[in-house]
C-alpha cells in the first residue's frame, strides 16, 4: 500500500499532529504486534499495557480533541490470524469469543477510546459491548459497529501490510457473502438494537447499493469503509499513468458520499484533505 506505513509510537505522533493539522479530526488504530505476543485465545488483545492501549493514552495526551477509534476483533492477536477463536476442527467460537472482545473493548475505553470499534462480525457482540462498558462506567465511549461485513477479496492489501492473512481456511463463516443485500439488513437491525452508535457497511465502492439500503433503514449515522483493495487498485493504476488520480479519488469518495454515507473511512484521507484545502 505505497504511501501506507506502519509506524513506532514517536513517528505516529507526528503523523497523526500533520493529521489534525489537515482538519482530521478522527483516526483509527490498527496494531502489529510481535509473534512472540500472539496466543490462540488473543489474551494480549486487553492487556492494559499492550501496544493499543498504550498508543491511544500517548495520542490523547498529546491531542485531547482527537477522536480515537479502536479496532475490536482478534486477528492482530492470534497465531491463526482469525478474528475469533477456534476449536481443534477449525469451527469460530462464537460466545467465547465475543467474552474476550468484551475485555478488549474496556481495556480501549479504559485507555482513553473514544470510540470501539468490532470488526469482528460475532454475533452478539455489541450488545455484550455496551452493557460491560456501562457496568464499567464508561457511559460515554461509543461503539462504531462493523453491521456489514462482507467476506472481501479487496482486503487482501490490509492482510498484507499487516501480515494478518488467516493461517488456515477463511472467514466466510463469520464475514457475509457478498451476494447478500438482505442479511446486511438484518446484521445491522441486530446491531441497532443492541446499542450500536453508528453502522458501517464494509468494503465501499462495490457495496454502493448497500449503503444507499442501509441509510433507508436507519438514522442512526452510516459509515463506509474504503478498504485496502479500493486503495491499491486507484494507486497502482495512477502508477502506470493510465488514470488521472486525484479525480478518480475524489470521484469514488464522492460517489460513498452518494450513496448516503455520512462518514468515510479512508486511506486516502490525508491526500484528500490537502487537495480540499
Ligand atoms: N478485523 C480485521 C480487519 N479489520 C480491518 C480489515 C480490512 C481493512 C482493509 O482492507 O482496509 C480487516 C481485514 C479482515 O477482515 O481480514
Amino acid at each position: 500500500m505505497p504511501g501506507c506505513y506502519r509506524y513506532s509510537l514517536d513517528l505516529l505522533l507526528k503523523e497523526i499532529a500533520e493529521c489534525w493539522e489537515l482538519g482530521i479530526n478522527a483516526i483509527a488504530l490498527f496494531p502489529v504486534i510481535s509473534d512472540s505476543k500472539k496466543d490462540d485465545t488473543g489474551t494480549e488483545s486487553y492487556n492494559p499495557e499492550g501496544l493499543v492501549q498504550q498508543t491511544v493514552k500517548a495520542i490523547k495526551q498529546n491531542i485531547s480533541e482527537i477522536v480515537v477509534i479502536t479496532d475490536v476483533a482478534l486477528d492482530p492477536f492470534t497465531t491463526h490470524g482469525h478474528d475469533g477463536l477456534v476449536d481443534e476442527t477449525g469451527k469460530i467460537l462464537n460466545d467465547p469469543t465475543v467474552e474476550v472482545l468484551v475485555k478488549m473493548a474496556v481495556s480501549q475505553a479504559a485507555a482513553g477510546a473514544d470510540m470501539v470499534a468490532p470488526s469482528d462480525m460475532m454475533d452478539g457482540r455489541i450488545g455484550a459491548i455496551r452493557k460491560a462498558l456501562d457496568a464499567a462506567g464508561y457511559i460515554d465511549t461509543a461503539i462504531l459497529a462493523y453491521s456489514a461485513k462482507y467476506a472481501s477479496a479487496y482486503y487482501g492489501p490490509f492482510r498484507d501490510a499487516l501480515d494478518s492473512a488467516p493461517k488456515f481456511g477463511d472467514k466466510k463463516t463469520y464475514q457475509m457473502d457478498a451476494a447478500n443485500a438482505r442479511e446486511a439488513l438484518k446484521e445491522v437491525a441486530l446491531d441497532i438494537a443492541e446499542g450500536a452508535d453508528i453502522v458501517m457497511v464494509k468494503p465501499a465502492l462495490a457495496y454502493l447499493d448497500i449503503i444507499c439500503q442501509v441509510r433507508e433503514a436507519t438514522n442512526l449515522p452510516v459509515a463506509a469503509y474504503n478498504v485496502s483493495g479500493e486503495y491499491a487498485m486507484v494507486k497502482a493504476a495512477a502508477q502506470l499513468g493510465w488514470i488521472d488520480e486525484k479525480r478518480i479519488i475524489l470521484e469514488s469518495l464522492t460517489s460513498i458520499k452518494r450513496a448516503g454515507a455520512d462518514m468515510i473511512l479512508t486511506y486516502f484521507a490525508k491526500e484528500v484533505a490537502l487537495m480540499l484545502k
